[in-house]
């Protein structure tokens, strides 16, 4: 049969099975930092259920022979709209760290989002995949001298993805009670090139503000600015204002504030204010390639996966970026969308609370 999972594994078929491996090999510390978050987890939990919230629509006969699932990012072609947010430190999964990563996001075609806290050089990341779109995240940090930005010019990406929620850790009770630390040999070389890994000026500056930072990058750099990190229909107005290049909906896959709401509900406010006026993504929560088409049917152009990627580390990230771009093409097919403009709301009704399903 043609959708039979090709050369995928049998003994993880989808992200789930890979969470559960992953899960199985990873140290409790790192295990725990990976899938847990902040507080009682209830946003973490309800960036994934949000999902399930929404039902899909399928439009019948519709010609499917052929499915186009290509999208572009940053004025460049990828194999489906979605890419790999920015995560801290792969190297706790695989001693390739960054580059492993990067491996896959250019085997398969997608975009990767390197964080500030990478463990391997932007120049050694991005080597792996020349077509594909890479951008780096940044904080603003306490060290002006920091110049992640320029890093990221001379490491080819395409953007900087300023994290705006993040000017303080969430309380993460994992690492009170595991004691979380790095191994002593890790370092963050992005950022310790330029200063010590004792010094205060690595961490944020929870003083930064917008209208501050963004001329600020402008002057420095000529890479798209892309804020990561909003959550209300007044941010996105800002950001609108102040000329940003794309905004991420994300609540840093529930790892911050606890009690902030699903992304994918934030998405359904935001997006008829961002329509047409800026590059609007989504994270957190991300676990199946249908969840994919349910975010672009709210208006997403594009998706990004924190944790399927890092749990990939222990089996294959590509084998994880393959299992979602396989369900999205699935789902495409049996939902009736050729391509991925096909995807509208039309294809979505939310179930409410009464039992009656509601268009959108
Ligand atoms: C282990 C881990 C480390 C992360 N490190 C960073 C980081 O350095 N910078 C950042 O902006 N976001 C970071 N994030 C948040 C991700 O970019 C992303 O928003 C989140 O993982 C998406 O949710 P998901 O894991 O449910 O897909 C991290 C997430 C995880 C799981
Ligand atoms: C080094 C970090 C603070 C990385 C991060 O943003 C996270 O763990 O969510």
């Amino acid at each position: 049969m043609a959708n039979r999972a090709e050369e995928l594994d049998p003994d993880v078929c989808c992200i789930d099975d890979l969470k559960s491996r992953a899960s199985v090999q990873l140290p409790q510390m790192y295990r725990d930092y990976y899938n847990e978050g902040p507080m009682d987890l209830l946003t973490l939990r309800d960036n994934e259920a949000a999902f399930d919230r929404y039902k899909i629509r399928p439009k019948i006969l519709v010609d499917v022979n052929y499915i186009d699932t290509s999208s572009e990012l940053f004025g460049t072609k990828v194999s489906f709209p979605l890419g790999l947010s920015p995560t801290a430190m792969h190297k706790l999964a695989h001693p390739d760290g960054e580059v492993a990563t990067s491996r896959a996001a250019a085997a398969t075609g997608i975009s990767m989002v390197l964080s500030s806290y990478s463990t391997c050089s932007i120049e050694d990341a991005t080597a792996q995949g020349l077509e594909i779109p890479y951008a780096m995240q940044m904080c603003v940090l306490k060290d002006r001298k920091i110049t992640l930005h320029l890093e990221a010019r001379r490491g080819g990406c395409k953007a900087l993805f300023l994290s705006v929620d993040n000017a303080v850790l969430g309380k993460r009770l994992n690492e009170f009670r595991n004691k979380f630390e790095l191994p002593v040999d890790m370092t963050w070389p992005n950022i310790l090139s330029h200063s010590s890994v004792h010094s205060d000026g690595v961490y944020y500056d929870a003083g930064m503000n917008l209208e501050e930072t963004i001329p600020w990058l402008r002057d420095n750099s000529n890479l798209q600015i892309w804020l990561k990190g909003v959550n209300r229909a007044d941010d996105v107005q800002l950001a609108i204002k102040l000329g940003l290049d794309g905004i991420v909906i994300s609540n840093h896959g529930g790892r911050q504030l606890d009690g902030v709401p699903a992304t994918l509900d934030v998405l359904r406010e935001c997006a008829p204010i961002a329509t047409g006026k800026v590059h609007l993504a989504i994270d957190s929560g991300i676990r199946r390639g249908s969840d994919i088409s349910k975010a672009l049917a709210l208006d997403a152009s594009h998706c990004f996966i924190g944790r399927a990627a890092v749990w990939g580390l222990a089996k294959g990230v590509e084998l994880g970026i393959k299992i979602l771009l396989q369900e999205l093409r699935i789902t495409m097919a049996l939902a009736g969308c050729r391509s991925i403009k096909d995807i509208d709301s039309s294809f979505l009704s939310v179930l409410q609370p009464n039992g009656i399903l509601a268009k959108l």
